[in-house]
């Protein structure tokens, strides 16, 4: 993507993944999509299956204003080829997973293409939905100066950067609260508490995600072992000296963010899940994380623009997992980092609804 196009891009999603518009309407969204989804949850659920459902529906709902129906069914089927294809060797002829990809991908651009030359014509005639894609179409009242091929792309693009990272992420959260009882117990008794102020059926609100402090650190220490990206690429523009070496201008770096989040003079017993470890004033020795080498986002003008919105997507989710389920693993599942981080059986769970009795008891 062209630099002045991306930065364009790049300033555009943080427009739309930030917290006002989070306040606004996004996180209503988020709530009652998520709640859509659970309540078809009986017996054996394969979590990442249900975490990428939400997480494509949500991206669908922000971009282009469209609730789940048979053209977004759709629409994922095709697109969960592409993805598949992401990570396969790309040889055309002998790879029959890269090949399906390109077909999927050639439909699933076919799709936005039509939406987008419909929302063209509306936008033309004066009607602006508050989405990405109206952004995008008038980005500054006197339309975006994108083509409908730049806008499709982006699409595309977003569709790829928030979904992968988002599902696994809620569901290596699910993974790890369970090896961790007394962090699922500390988790279920926040949120239960939070449950317990409203109705049953009501909506999460701003001030609700902003009293959830043991939560966050769940999400932090979630994001610190998993290492969904595991490191960024950039290019020295100038000579850079660090650490007694030299990095040559023009040279491209591979920034491991895994090796600083495990990095044991950074994170005591780095390997292990410990989200205590972030708690403020916690005066254990060793226990406080320096929290600028915590990167899960990367950094810099790159930064990831899609950082407040995930943490608000895992949050939620796993507000509405506690208070609404128990769950067991239903097989032993291995956690694999390679070609992308992920369990190896997709998370497969037994569910029970939790019976409630008064404010969030369990009888
Ligand atoms: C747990 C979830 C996520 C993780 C761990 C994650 C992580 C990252 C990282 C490490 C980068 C590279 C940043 C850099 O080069 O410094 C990135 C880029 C990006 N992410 Fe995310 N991300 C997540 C979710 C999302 C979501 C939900 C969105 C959609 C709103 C999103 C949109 C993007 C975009 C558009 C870029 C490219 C930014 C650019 O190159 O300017 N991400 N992400």
């Amino acid at each position: 993507m062209r630099g002045s196009l991306h930065k364009r891009m790049h300033s555009l999603t943080m427009s739309f993944a930030n917290s006002s518009i989070m306040k606004d309407h996004l996180l209503m969204d988020i709530d009652r999509l998520v709640r859509l989804n659970m309540e078809s949850w009986t017996g054996r659920v394969l979590l990442l299956d249900e975490a990428k459902k939400i997480t494509f529906y949500l991206t669908v709902k922000q971009l282009m204003s469209f609730d789940p129906c048979e053209w977004t069914q759709n629409l994922m089927k095709e697109y969960m080829l592409v993805i598949e294809g992401f990570f396969s060797v790309p040889l055309r002829i002998f790879s029959p997973t890269y090949r399906r990809a390109i077909q999927a991908r050639t439909k699933v651009a076919e799709a936005l293409s039509l939406v987008v030359r419909e929302r063209r014509k509306e936008s033309e005639g004066g009607e602006r939905k508050n989405d990405m894609l109206g952004a995008l179409l008038d980005e500054d009242g006197n339309g975006g100066g994108f083509s409908d091929e730049e806008i499709v792309d982006f699409l595309l693009a977003l569709l790829v950067a928030g979904y992968d990272t988002t599902s696994t992420i809620m569901t290596l959260a699910v993974k790890f609260l369970t090896e961790t009882p007394l962090a699922l117990s500390q988790l279920k008794e926040e949120q239960d508490e939070i449950r317990a102020r409203k109705g049953e059926k009501e909506a999460l609100t701003w001030e609700d995600y902003k009293s959830m402090p043991f939560t966050q650190c769940v999400v932090n220490e979630t994001l610190r072992i998993a290492n969904i990206i595991s490191g960024v690429f950039r290019r020295a523009i100038t000579d850079v000296n660090m650490k007694g070496y030299t990095i040559p201008k023009g040279w491209k770096v591979f920034a491991s963010l895994r090796a600083v989040h495990l990095n044991q003079e950074y994170f005591k017993d780095a390997r292990s899940f410990n989200p205590w470890r972030w708690q403020i004033n916690n005066n254990t020795p060793g226990a406080t994380s320096p929290l600028n080498v915590f990167t899960p986002f990367g950094g810099g003008p790159r930064r990831c623009p899609g950082y407040e919105l995930a943490r608000v997507e895992l949050s939620v989710f796993l507000h509405h997992i506690v208070t609404r389920f128990s769950w067991l693993p239903a097989e032993q599942d291995k956690l694999v980092f390679f070609p992308t981080t992920r369990t190896q059986k997709r998370c497969p769970i037994i569910v029970q609804s939790r019976v409630v009795s008064g404010p969030c008891k369990e009888v």
